[in-house]
């Protein structure tokens, strides 16, 4: 298993008095599994992406990634399973004034020596590999470009072309779509999907375009108020579920544990 969740909260504030932002969330997500994360606004989906890539310490149950727990290991081994992940933030962490080049080939930092990694700053260390997975996304002729001059669709794509190149078995995605325009995201989304099933890495990727996510996506995960409401194969989520998933909630993370879902669906829907 790529990732192993039992139980797990997490909370964003220190106050335990506080809603959590996940809550009692179990979930198991095998090596080169594709699935996609779905919910409304403040959902947790965000939460739960940093939380598998151990940027959010779970405050009760138990969490292990790539078979280890990585909060009771070391701080050196926590590094070593991390670098085996790609977080793509839903803002892309991208230096503005940075060449384009430089940016996309920071997504070999885990990998590289802190020589490496300054040496890069001066003179890319592989500008091939940088035109190669720009060039995936269309984005080629942006090689050398400033980052603070491309458009939000293409910096979003620019950070998808830094996941391409890193070397990481499991990418984690955080709204990879939502500067881009219909057709570019189903391309887009289209790459990320050959890539991780090409290097047989596992792939959540949270989405608020959910016809896009019934479509491309084997696994659909439903989170809304901090916890799991379905997890189950594409053909078994019906529109009913979605409407529920959806229905407005006006501080989804602080309702309590009843949750206004229809009686008929049931709170966790496992169906492979
Ligand atoms: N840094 C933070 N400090 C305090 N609360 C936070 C923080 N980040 C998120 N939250 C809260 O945690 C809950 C879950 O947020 P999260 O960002 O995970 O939701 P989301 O499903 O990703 O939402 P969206 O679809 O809008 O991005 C929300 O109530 C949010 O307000």
């Amino acid at each position: 298993m790529t990732f192993e969740l039992h139980g797990v909260s997490v909370r964003h504030t220190v106050s335990t008095s506080g809603p959590a932002a996940l809550r009692d969330l179990t979930l198991s997500v095998a090596q080169g599994e594709q699935l996609a994360l779905i919910g409304p606004s403040g959902a947790g989906k965000t939460t739960l992406l940093h939380t598998l890539a151990c940027a959010h310490r779970p405050d009760d149950g138990r969490f292990s990634l790539f078979g280890t727990d990585p909060w009771t290991a070391s701080d050196t081994r926590r590094q070593a399973l991390r670098s085996r992940l790609f977080l793509a933030p839903q803002t892309p962490p991208l230096p503005p004034r940075q060449r384009v080049v430089t940016a996309v080939l920071a997504g070999r930092l885990p990998q590289w020596s802190l020589w490496q990694a300054l040496a890069s700053l001066v003179k890319p260390a592989d500008p091939e590999a940088a035109y190669m997975a720009l060039a995936r996304f269309n984005l080629q002729d942006k090689l050398y470009a400033r980052v603070d001059r491309l458009s939000g669709g293409e910096r979003q794509r620019c950070s998808m072309a830094r996941l391409l190149v890193s070397h990481a078995e499991a990418f984690l995605v955080d709204e990879p779509l939502s500067a881009l325009d219909p057709a570019l995201a189903i391309q887009t989304l289209a790459v990320l999907q050959e890539e991780a099933a090409a290097r047989k890495a596992t792939l959540v990727c949270s989405l608020h375009q959910v016809d896009l996510a019934r479509a491309q996506f084997p696994r659909i995960v439903g989170v809304r108020a901090g916890r799991i409401v379905f997890d189950a194969a594409r053909e078994a989520v019906t529109d009913d579920m979605i409407t529920a998933l959806y229905q407005h909630v006006q501080h989804a993370p602080a309702v309590d544990d009843t949750l206004d879902i229809p009686a008929t669906t049931p709170l966790i829907t496992r169906c492979f």
